[in-house]
């Protein structure tokens, strides 16, 4: 089994280990992920992926489209190749290779703006004191930025503008799977939850010809909503509706899409927003989809583990198992409707009782 597959390793992370140390020294080599993601990120906020789409570039040509110090952009370019995700040639010039093509901007496919997001200040200073969120419970992203994260985003539409477009390229396999497996065919009128701009409304309406969709989220965020929709052809089948989820959620549709949303929230929040929705669906048979991931059990190897110390120290949020998830849907109203497999991320139906 190869020791860095991010879907079965029993060891977890054993790749990121460095067999050329002492067992004992080994976990060392967690560190060098931080060498080689600030590298990475300064190389992405200058745009060298970009100034290399085209071919081939020397570094005096890179610091001259970038506005960059040659000498300073040579040891972050050396650095990234020796990690893996450029090619530096022996005549000096630097390339792309496969891993880095997507943190070209606008790249099909790509995840520029996610990898921004993830290495944002907003997402990395609160690794700094993930001890503040042991001793005190509280997510550490407060005493960093003085105030919650949403709230922050709210107050700064900069950060703001970080987090949504990321969002548009919130995808992964896992998602395309459930795209394709789960029958959304069914409904008529889906409303996504916490939908950010769009995004994933637009392809369900897209791959459903026969449903109509309404976009639920902050007024901040759906006030971009139009960037996803305006020449999408999808215009007539799209309500766009700015809500506090905490607050309530449109009724009338006969299925409620909350997707990566849920897990940014401790239990009694994710609840108000769950009651918010079982509010909307009242006496119909609407069906509640949670799309997150789903924990595997104690001592199995999962990502969502990680992301979970993510959600706990910048969201004071949290990912679940299936039992987590059943419990809380079940204090909403809901009972479940499907099994799915956990140790990704997972399509769970629930249906009012
Ligand atoms: C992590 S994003 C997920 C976006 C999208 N569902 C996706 O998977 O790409 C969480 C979303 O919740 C929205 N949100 C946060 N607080 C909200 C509130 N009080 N009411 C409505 N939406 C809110 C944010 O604006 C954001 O779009």
């Amino acid at each position: 089994m190869d020791a860095q597959d991010s879907t079965s390793n029993p060891r977890g992370m054993a790749g990121w280990f460095d067999p050329g140390l002492p067992p004992r020294q080994q976990v060392l080599g967690f560190i060098y992920a931080k060498w080689a993601v600030g590298a990475l990120r300064a190389a992405v906020e200058v745009k060298v992926p970009d100034a290399l789409a085209d071919g081939p570039r020397t570094v005096a040509e890179i610091a001259g489209t970038t506005g960059t110090d040659a000498d300073a952009l040579y040891r972050v370019l050396r650095a990234i190749a020796a990690a893996g995700v450029l090619e530096e040639r022996a005549d000096g010039r630097f390339a792309l290779l496969p891993v880095s093509e997507g943190l070209v901007s606008d790249a099909e496919g790509g995840i520029r703006d996610m990898f921004l997001f993830a290495s944002d200040p907003m997402l990395w200073r609160p690794y700094e004191n993930v001890a503040h969120t042991l001793r005190t419970g509280e997510a550490a992203f407060v005493p960093a930025f003085g105030e919650p994260f949403y709230e922050y985003t709210k107050a700064h539409p900069d950060k703001a503008a970080v987090l949504d477009r990321a969002m548009l390229q919130n995808r992964y396999p896992g998602m395309d799977r459930i795209f394709d497996e789960f029958d959304f065919g069914r409904f008529r009128r889906i409303a996504d939850v916490g939908g950010g701009r769009g995004h994933f409304l637009a392809e369900l309406l897209r791959r459903h010809p026969g449903t109509t969709g309404v976009l639920v989220d902050q007024a901040h965020t759906v006030a971009e909503a139009k960037e996803v929709f305006d020449g999408s052809g999808l215009e007539d089948r799209v309500s766009v509706v700015p809500s506090d989820f905490f607050v309530g959620v449109p009724s009338g549709c006969d299925a409620y899409f909350v997707k990566n949303t849920l897990h940014n929230w401790d239990n009694d929040k994710a609840l108000l927003i769950l009651r918010s929705i079982r509010t909307a669906v009242g006496d119909t048979d609407a069906r509640l989809l949670i799309v997150e991931n789903l924990l595997r059990g104690p001592g199995e190897w999962d990502i969502g583990k990680l992301i979970d110390v993510e959600s706990l120290a910048v969201l004071g949020g949290r990912e679940r198992d299936r039992a987590e998830w059943n419990r809380l849907a079940g204090a909403a109203g809901f009972a479940p409707a499907n099994e799915p497999v956990p140790g990704d991320v997972a399509l769970l139906e629930y249906r009012p009782v």
